[in-house]
């Protein structure tokens, strides 16, 4: 699996005085030993679906957690009543290290981030040939945050009946992004599933995409036949309707073994936690490049040594003006 970058989660550091000063280590077991392990599959107003074995059970978060969020994705410990019937409640006690953590702001000068998805290792970016029109700094934006919590990005486009893709890829090339095409057609017979399902094996990918791109026709196409969502976002796990539906969730791939995560449709994507040190490193062969650089450099500023390094023919000048394109959309325009 290529990684892009590590992705150290600072709430999961925690500096815990230790309140019985100098008494011996062994003396500190860990709590709740009998805990079991789940996987969060969907949040719903504080109440998080959680699988644990085979079955769904409904948890919340132990005070003791405090003000840390559980979110799709994350793998938790939970105690109490743990066999899925109906009216239980159980506990949340711990949450794990996450391997990843993909995270937008709603505005670019919004700086409360919102975690949408941990431990995937994919990002689906969904975007229509036609009908929506592709947004290309849309999809630049949700290729910065990939690169940026280290996912690799896989560019799936729908709706190749209605407009064909070539022009929207050359964009694309230079940066060496898998992607997938699919069309109507393709959707009833099984074939588009079946192309997208073997990028998506052994995987845990988070699918993002705007309003109205078919990303639901496709998770459907790709998840057991008991798992759709309608359109208009009927949770699959609750049964609940569209209006409590902000969460992403979390279902099995069907045909092979990996995880899809839908997650609602969005408008934009904020950029205002991304840090362009970690963009780079989607670019490996401009990270020697980067030896010269004043500290902190962006790599989109005059004092940037990468123009001068790329000029003595050390890299491909195409694939730094994609490094920049990319850098260039953490800037806000009308209508990102
Ligand atoms: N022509 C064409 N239409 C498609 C294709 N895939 C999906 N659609 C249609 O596009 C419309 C939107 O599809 P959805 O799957 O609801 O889109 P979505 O991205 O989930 O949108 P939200 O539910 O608003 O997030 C529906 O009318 C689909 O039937 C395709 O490959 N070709
Ligand atoms: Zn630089």
């Amino acid at each position: 699996m290529r990684r892009y970058g590590k992705n150290p989660d600072e709430d999961d550091i925690r500096h815990r005085p230790n309140p019985k000063g100098n008494r011996p280590r062994t003396n500190i077991r860990p709590k709740h030993e009998d805990a079991s392990e789940g996987m969060v599959l969907t949040v719903d107003r504080g109440r998080l679906t959680c699988l644990v074995e085979d079955r769904p059970v409904l948890a919340m978060k132990a005070r003791e957690l405090g003000r840390k969020a559980a979110v799709v994705g994350d793998r938790v410990f939970l105690v109490g009543d743990l066999s899925g019937k109906k009216d239980t409640l159980a506990r949340i006690v711990r949450i794990e290290k996450r391997a990843s953590v993909l995270r937008r702001t709603a505005d670019d000068d919004d700086p409360y981030e919102r975690v949408v998805v941990a431990n995937a290792d994919q990002l689906a970016i969904v975007t229509a040939l036609a009908d929506p029109e592709p947004r290309p700094r849309l999809i630049d934006r949700c290729l910065v945050a990939a690169y940026d919590a280290g996912l690799e990005p896989l560019l799936v486009l729908t709706k190749s009946d209605l407009a064909p893709p070539e022009k929207l890829l050359e964009t694309y090339l230079t940066l060496g992004i898998r992607y997938v095409v699919t069309r109507r057609d393709e959707l009833a017979d099984g074939f588009a599933a079946d192309r997208v399902r073997e990028y998506l094996t052994d995987r845990t990918t988070a699918f993002v995409g705007h309003s109205g791109v078919g990303k639901t026709t496709l998770v459907n196409a790709l998840v057991p036949d008991d798992r759709h969502r309608t359109t208009g976002l009927v949770n699959a796990v609750t049964g609940r309707g569209r209006h409590t539906t902000t969460s992403a969730l979390a279902l099995p791939l069907a045909g092979a073994p990996g995880w899809v995560i839908d997650t609602p449709g969005i408008r934009s994507f904020g950029l205002h936690h991304v840090d362009p040190s970690r963009v780079i490193l989607a670019f490996p062969e401009l990270v020697p490049g980067t030896e010269g650089c004043p500290r902190a450099c962006s790599h989109d500023e005059p004092d940037c040594a990468l123009d001068a390094w790329v000029a003595d023919g050390h890299a491909d000048p195409a694939r730094l003006y994609s490094l920049r394109r990319l850098l260039a959309t953490r800037e806000r325009r009308e209508g990102d």
